[in-house]
């Protein structure tokens, strides 16, 4: 596809934006599970902490180094010295340092200017450089900044031997057109430089702006699993590699089938149980009861599933309720070991639809088995 880069890295960022996310803490054993288990998955990239934080989190950075994974482990920076002399005695070879570049920011948060923006980039690219680190440059509320200010950024990062710059929505308020239209532009003004999108789920576009975002060019994709992040999250791990696949026919080569387990690790680790219908990963996202859905699915899944459920290792359930009709219901008794005529489970739906009601649920085996025994009693009776 035109615009589009041919070797898309995953960054995946759960154990640093995603470890933000409030109230959130990651054991050393856990980051270890989800890191090899991103590793073993395929993922290119980890941003695995922030070593600046202290001794706990960079103890746990050092053993993910030493794990020695295919991955390559990145940390999270200011642009300060003491934070990448903390980077560098992790171990880490790769580093982000982080610049907030929003007019915004700078004056409001930083409380200095563009000009000490520009001079803070080249005094810690200096360092980085002398210290053979590969770099990405982060431009915090990128989406909030001027995109001539960030074109002079790149070109600094450019000449002072950064290896990318990352286009951060820190505060997701982008829509994907306009995000397509940013990216776009800084590709076209600095196109030596690789670009790296960093989007969050505010206004429930995290996902589709980092698809923008590639679309427009954008080499790198910051993901993480289930989306966890700061605030509304971040771009999920799982929809963006699928909607890569399956809308953009991009194949990154990973072990999709893996997304379910590695859903419920950082489900469980975060403490964040995952919804059961959330994209991609929830437990009941390839559930069907409609009638009309259920006997599509009999008749042959790809009428009403986008994709195989085992390709993310989940599974298909059929479930009958209110809104079932007489194929899904027949489909579930003969699971049950029932055989049943059309006629017969018409019969059986107007029971299946009041008990739902009553119920406010779906129907269990035994509700199933018990209805099929008044009915049949009934019969007999008249
Ligand atoms: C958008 C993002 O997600 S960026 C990543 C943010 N992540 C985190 O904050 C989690 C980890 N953070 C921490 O452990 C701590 O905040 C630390 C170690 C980074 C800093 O701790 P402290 O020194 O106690 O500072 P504090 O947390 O109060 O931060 C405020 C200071 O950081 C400065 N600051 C903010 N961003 C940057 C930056 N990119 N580069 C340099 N300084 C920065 C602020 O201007 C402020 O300094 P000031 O008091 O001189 O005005
Ligand atoms: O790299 C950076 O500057 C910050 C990344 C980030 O987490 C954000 O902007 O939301």
């Amino acid at each position: 596809m035109e615009g589009i880069s041919s070797s898309i890295i995953i960054d995946d960022t759960t154990l640093r934006d995603g470890e933000q996310t409030a109230g959130v803490v990651f054991s050393k054993k856990e980051k270890i599970a989800i890191a090899t288990m991103l590793d073993a998955m395929g993922i290119q990239e980890l941003e695995c902490g922030i070593p600046a934080m202290g001794k706990d989190e960079q103890a746990s950075i050092r053993a993910l180094v030493d794990l020695g994974l295919n991955a390559r482990l990145i940390t999270w920076n200011r642009a300060v010295r003491e934070d990448i002399e903390a980077s560098i005695a992790c171990g880490v070879k790769a580093v982000d340092i982080s610049l907030s570049v929003s007019d915004i920011m700078i004056a409001h948060k930083l409380g200095k200017n563009r000009e000490w923006v520009k001079d803070q980039l080249k005094r810690t690219l200096e360092f980085c450089k002398k210290k053979g680190l590969y770099v990405s440059v982060g431009g915090e509320d990128s989406s909030r900044a001027e995109i001539p200010f960030l074109l002079e950024l790149m070109s600094i990062a450019l000449e002072f031997g950064a290896d990318r710059f990352r286009y951060c929505d820190t505060l997701g308020i982008l829509d994907p057109f306009t995000m397509f239209d940013n990216i776009a532009a800084l590709r076209r003004g600095v196109p030596e430089l690789d670009l790296e999108v960093h989007t969050h789920n505010d206004l429930g576009m995290a996902t589709a702006n980092a698809i923008a975002g590639i679309r427009a060019g954008a080499r790198f994709v910051n993901t993480t699993v289930n989306g966890l992040g700061e605030r509304a999250g971040n771009a999920a791990l799982e929809e963006v590699v699928m909607a890569l696949k399956l809308a953009l026919g991009i194949e990154l080569g990973i072990e999709t089938r893996q997304f379910h387990q590695i859903s419920k690790l950082v489900g469980s680790a975060s403490r964040r149980p995952v919804p059961p219908w959330k994209a991609v990963v929830g437990e009941r996202v390839f559930s069907h009861e409609s009638g009309l859905h259920t006997d599509g699915v009999i008749k042959d899944p790809a009428n009403y599933e986008g994709f195989d459920p085992e390709e993310v290792g989940l599974r298909r359930h059929l479930v009958v309720g209110k809104h079932s009709g007489a194929s899904g219901l027949m489909e579930r008794y003969r699971s049950m070991g029932i055989h049943m005529e059309r006629e017969e489970a018409k019969m059986l739906l107007c029971r299946v639809r009041s008990t739902a009601q009553r119920n406010k649920q779906a129907l269990s085996d035994k509700d199933l088995s018990r209805l099929y025994l008044d009915n049949k009693a009934d019969n007999w009776a008249a």
